[in-house]
């Protein structure tokens, strides 16, 4: 997304109870995922967390780089593709993990990869929604989530004096 108007900040805590409550949804829906395919390098927290909570120990990583610059998408680069022994059957009992769904353009080349696969994100915007299977907060699309590994503490300017509202 290129326009941004509302800031969504997540805590470390914040960030923990979401992936929980979103491995709490993936346990009740199936209780033997094959394995976790988690989208670098968003993907790799919340992978971290629901293979924890769901008792899965194989883990995949796909890497994908589309955003160099803050809120400024490129093109789609993959860096590292999925083992061929986790393309068999289409995906079918595998679960995808990323941290969110914002354009859709990932998650979407993802599903082109394993089409029969459970694509799961903690947060979701609306042109990302249709692609992921299961998700816990939609934040609207011109809202950017700054997620606790990019965050540091520093200070906060009154809410009346600042840019981001
Ligand atoms: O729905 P989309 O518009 O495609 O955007 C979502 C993707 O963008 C971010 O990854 P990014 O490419 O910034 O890489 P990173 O995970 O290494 O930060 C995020 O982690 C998702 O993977
Ligand atoms: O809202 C966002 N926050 C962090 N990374 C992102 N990558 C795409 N959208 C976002
Ligand atoms: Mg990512």
């Amino acid at each position: 997304m290129s326009t941004v108007e509302k800031s969504f900040p997540v805590s470390w805590d914040q960030f923990h109870r979401d992936a929980r409550a979103l491995a709490w949804r993936l346990a009740s829906q199936r209780d033997d995922w094959r394995a976790i395919v988690c989208i670098t390098r968003g993907g790799l927290v919340p992978a971290a967390i629901i293979a924890r909570e769901i008792g899965t120990r194989l883990i995949e990583t796909v890497c994908i780089a589309s955003y160099h610059e803050y809120s400024e998408q490129g093109e789609l680069r993959v860096l590292k593709e999925i083992s061929p022994e986790l393309l068999k059957d289409e995906g079918d009992g595998i679960l995808i993990v990323d941290d969110l769904t914002d354009t859709g353009k990932t998650a979407g080349l993802v599903r082109t990869m394993l089409p029969k696969a459970h694509f799961a994100t903690v947060y979701a915007k609306p042109k990302g929604r249709p692609l992921v299977d299961t998700f816990i907060t939609e934040v609207s699309q011109d809202t950017w989530i700054f997620f606790p590994w990019d965050l540091g503490l520093t200070f906060q300017a009154p809410i009346s004096k600042s840019t981001l509202g």
